[in-house]
């Protein structure tokens, strides 16, 4: 009697995984090399697999690696699990020394099977790997060129259209999203205008970013992000459910990409065409040049929404915990401004104190404490350590380190600002809050033009305060924490 053996997915998964880590084992065996950065050494095959397991989920990543570092006293550590590398780079040196200075080898983007493979990610170029597409000029320099720092001044009139909107139409605070980051740019872009469908469209934005939020530099949240090949697994088997996130996301995304889109091609046979690069196009333009401006027209719509709000939202937050804080940017706008105008951008050089407190907000509050994880693309050598290719999570929340900034857990917008000669200026948060690179934010000058015109005019008409307590006892609304929810953008 013969038994036949039958080829199910678990076992293929086996095969493919005994298979590939015994060759990663024996390549590993006979190569001469210098250790690798500290970090937990785990065992050999499964590395620290048991450790990231079982994560305490309720702890922040970066938090993780800020102990790390202590624990280790190092500023560089390297976690591996199941043959996959992560570098920590837990200081604006290392991270300049990688990411900047030999940014050729730096700048790829981690090979992530769940978000960009199974959500349809591909056509976004943050998250695209460091090639020819990404390359090619008209991607980035589309992108670059339209929000350049001189750009900017242009779409100042939108920025400041949106901050006029939402004044008058002062409301919950999840109107931020709705009325303001996220229309600005679906103005600029696409040239929508009703309120309906900016609204739409920030939602729209809003759910499909869920998925880049959850996965992109959680090494680990995802097993998938290990072992690539689980993603034949069908949904339906055990321990399959991010393919089923993942189902639920892909055709979200692909409307995000492909719904405004459509909306501005139909637009344009009315000759309503928006202020974007899109002006360029004609009915005769070349298939690639529409993907890429359509590509950029989306990154910036995705890219756009969540972060900004992020700043705006934690700068409300902390106006309404220090009114020390609020004190002093309202005496500076009085005396400044007076009470009959708004602040407009020619003012901002006139406001140091409002310029400091939004930079006391990006350091002690990053909006992405993590950046976006960088790859390097082949092995290398730093300070004696051997770096094998894989993952660079650079930890933005270098921005809390005591070497950079007396006090880091104080918020002091005072720190950023000259009044005694003899005191030390802090260094600028904006040099890491935006990344490293070649991969810098390109839209840090317009989200940092529409984030100041806002709080300005916040500052200029409002005041802050937690709920009372009586407010408290009826809405039963708690006053809201200064703490956050875990993820690429907090
Ligand atoms: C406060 C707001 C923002 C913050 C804190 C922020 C932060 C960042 C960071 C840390 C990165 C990763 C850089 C790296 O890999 O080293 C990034 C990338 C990117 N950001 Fe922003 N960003 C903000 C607003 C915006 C806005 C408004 C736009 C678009 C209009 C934008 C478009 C992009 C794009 C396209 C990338 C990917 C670049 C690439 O991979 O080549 N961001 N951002």
């Amino acid at each position: 009697m013969s038994t036949k053996l039958e080829l199910t997915p678990f076992l293929t998964a086996t095969i493919l995984f005994g298979l590939y880590h015994s060759y990663v084992f024996l390549i590993r065996l006979f190569r001469p090399r210098l250790p690798y950065p500290l970090g937990p050494r785990g065992y050999p095959l499964i590395g620290d697999l048991f450790n990231e397991a079982s994560k305490n989920v309720e702890q922040h990543e970066w938090a993780r690696y800020l102990k790390m570092g202590k624990e280790y006293n190092s500023d560089v550590l390297h976690i591996n699990v199941l043959g996959d590398h992560t570098l920590i780079l837990n200081s604006a040196k290392a991270a300049t020394e990688l990411l900047e200075k030999r940014s050729g080898l730096y700048s790829d983007r981690p090979r992530k099977a769940l978000p960009s493979l199974l959500s349809r990610w591909d056509w976004n170029f943050a998250t695209m790997l460091y090639s020819n597409k990404w390359r090619s000029v008209s991607c980035n320099l589309t992108f670059h060129q339209d929000f350049q720092a001189k750009a900017i001044s242009t779409y100042h009139p939108f920025i400041l259209q949106s901050t006029s909107n939402f004044l008058k139409k002062l409301a919950p605070a999840e109107y931020i999203s709705t009325s303001y980051a996220g229309s600005t740019i679906l103005r600029i872009v696409y040239g929508m205008s009703t309120q309906e469908e900016l609204e739409n469209y920030v939602e729209l934005a809003h759910l499909a970013s869920e998925s880049l939020n959850a996965t992109m530099n959680h090494c680990g949240s995802f097993f998938v992000d290990y072992l690539p090949c689980l993603k034949y697994m069908p949904a339906w088997f055990p321990g399959a459910s991010f393919k089923q996130k993942a189902n639920t996301w892909a055709p979200m995304v692909s409307n995000l990409i492909n719904a405004p889109w459509k909306r501005v091609k139909s637009s344009m046979k009315f000759n309503l065409v928006p202020n974007f690069d899109i002006k360029s196009i004609n009915n005769n333009l070349d298939q690639d040049m529409e993907e890429v401006i359509k590509n950029c027209s989306g990154v910036a719509y995705f890219a756009g929404t969540d972060t900004t709000v992020s700043l705006i939202m934690s700068s409300i937050l902390v106006l309404s915990h220090h009114p020390e804080v609020l004190e002093k940017a309202h005496e500076e706008l009085d005396r400044v401004i007076g009470t009959s105008r708004l602040p407009q951008f020619q003012d901002r050089d006139k406001l140091p104190y409002i310029q400091a407190f939004i930079k006391e907000v990006e350091r002690m509050y990053p909006v992405t404490p993590l950046a976006v994880a960088h790859r390097v693309i082949s092995d290398d050598i730093f300070n004696g350590y051997f770096i094998p290719k894989g993952i660079v999570n650079s930890r933005i929340a270098i921005l809390h380190s005591e070497e950079l900034y007396q006090d880091p857990f104080k918020f002091n917008p005072g720190r950023f600002l000259q009044n005694d000669k003899n005191s030390k200026l802090s260094p600028d948060p904006e040099i890491v809050a935006f990344g490293f690179g070649r991969r810098i934010c390109p839209g840090r000058h317009f989200a940092l033009d529409s984030a100041w015109s806002l709080i300005a005019c916040l500052l200029a008409t409002c005041d802050f305060t937690g709920p009372s307590e009586d407010a408290q006892k009826i809405s039963r609304k708690p006053d809201p924490m200064l703490d956050y929810f875990d993820g690429l953008i907090v």
